[in-house]
């Protein structure tokens, strides 16, 4: 459920009219509801109570600092994968020990940054990271905690883009050589190891990989204990998926996913720790753009919006479906006709659907990509030179620019001309 409804004939974010917001902003922006983002943090922190947990952000997922402080405020700690994902953390208000720090390339520099700051954990990745960390440690003369994220070889039946678990995959240390790098973990100087970590894709649409994979965490534990390893939490990763339609079936929610966690690592007497992205963010944002021309083509009419693949960069990448929608709703009479809907970049990749089935448009009505709140604003780049757009956070009947369109003097403004030149 999202807070994005028609409401007298308009498409609304809580109690503010998307037109509104679009009068004031200019198209195109992403807009979040804090309601949405507050209800699904709260699904997750309901389905895992009663056990001792922390439901960690992915902040990869949509990192601008007010969606940050809001999730904070509530308690959620976060996943950061960078030395600039921590800094915003931080930036938000987010104290070190809810921050997990997870991704196969940390480096020295931005060891030492959360080592400083303050972390709850650091999720390492490989050996030689192990090896670098103890030693940042060690000339800190601080101990870091870490877990360490197994790679569980299962396959999250999801794009195989986004699939993290199986084998072949950069991710982790395989699972048969835990014992081996838990023990030079244990030997180690500046290291305390506290636990295990699992993340094995994003968008998954069924249980069963997650139930999987920690059923042999599950495992891992009680193996890891007989050898003398004191393991107290484990970070089980995010990865739950969300409908990207309303037609289709929708993925397992929130409660089920908890009560396959307590069914399947609840006893183990550890701290649970999630890191869930998508659902949390994806459904609590819209990308809002306007058409720009209606074309005629051969046998085909294209759509042509004022947002392109550099501002939401899913349907190129991935080949994924977002649901794009009129902002003024269509009486239920209107005819539907196919439209290729694609905006100004050139390059035919930017390409949102092919066919869509869509009310009759035309130049200058606004358009909602739904959907859009996760892996959208975080992946645009300034491709074709187009600014990157803003972001507005409503809050019942308030909104606010979180983040505002750059001008050109300022885009222009990051590029020298060498005097030599
Ligand atoms: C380590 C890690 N944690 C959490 C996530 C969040 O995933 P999602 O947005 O699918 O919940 C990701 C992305 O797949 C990830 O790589
Ligand atoms: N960027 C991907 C998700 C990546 C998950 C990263 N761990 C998407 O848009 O679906």
């Amino acid at each position: 459920m999202d807070h994005f409804l028609y409401r007298n004939g308009a498409l609304h974010a809580e109690d503010v009219p998307i037109a509104d917001i679009a009068a004031q902003v200019g198209t195109p922006f992403y807009v979040y509801s804090a309601a949405t983002l507050t209800r699904h943090y709260h699904l997750f922190t309901e389905a895992l109570s009663p056990l001792p947990h922390l439901v960690c952000f992915a902040i990869k997922s949509l990192s601008n600092v007010a969606v940050l402080k809001l999730l904070g405020d509530l308690g959620a700690g976060m996943d950061v994968v960078s030395g600039g994902e921590y800094r915003r953390a931080r930036a938000a208000g987010v104290p070190g020990d809810r921050i997990v720090f997870s991704g196969v390339g940390k480096t020295r520099e931005e060891m030492r940054l959360a080592l400083t700051g303050g972390i709850r954990q650091f999720n390492v990745e490989s050996e030689p990271e192990l090896r670098a960390l103890s030693e940042v440690a060690a000339s800190l003369g601080v101990t870091a905690p870490i877990t360490i994220r197994v790679n569980p070889d299962v396959d999250a039946r999801t794009h195989e883009k986004i699939a993290t678990g199986k084998k072949e995959n950069k991710f982790g240390i395989p699972i048969a050589r835990a014992s081996e790098v838990y023990a030079e973990a244990a030997a180690l100087p500046g290291i305390d190891v506290v636990g295990i970590d699992v993340h094995i894709g994003s968008q998954l649409t069924e249980l069963e990989p997650f139930e999987q994979a920690y059923l042999k965490v599950a495992d891992l534990t009680h193996r890891l204990r007989a050898e003398g390893h004191d393991i107290r939490r484990l970070d089980l990763g995010g990865g739950l998926g969300i409908p990207y339609t309303r037609s289709n079936e929708a993925p397992p929610l929130p409660t089920d996913y908890g009560a396959l966690i307590k069914r399947t690592v609840g006893d183990l007497g550890c701290e649970v720790e999630i890191e869930p992205g998508r659902l949390i963010s994806g459904n609590a944002g819209l990308l809002v753009t306007s058409v720009i021309y209606v074309k005629k083509g051969e046998g085909r009419d294209f759509l042509i919006l004022d947002a392109a693949m550099n501002d939401l960069v899913r349907p190129s990448m991935y080949g994924a479906h977002h649901d794009i929608v009129p902002v003024i709703e269509p009486a239920p009479a209107v005819p539907v006709q196919p439209f290729d809907v694609v905006g100004p970049v050139c390059e035919t990749g930017d390409t949102f659907a092919k066919a869509r089935e869509m009310p009759a448009v035309g130049e200058g009505d606004l358009i909602a990509f739904r959907s859009a709140g996760a892996y959208g604003a975080v992946m645009a780049s300034e491709y074709n030179t187009r600014p990157l757009v803003p972001e507005v956070l409503v809050k019942g009947d308030h909104f606010a620019v979180i983040r505002e369109r750059p001008t050109f003097d300022e885009i222009l403004n990051r590029d020298t001309i060498p005097a030599w030149l």
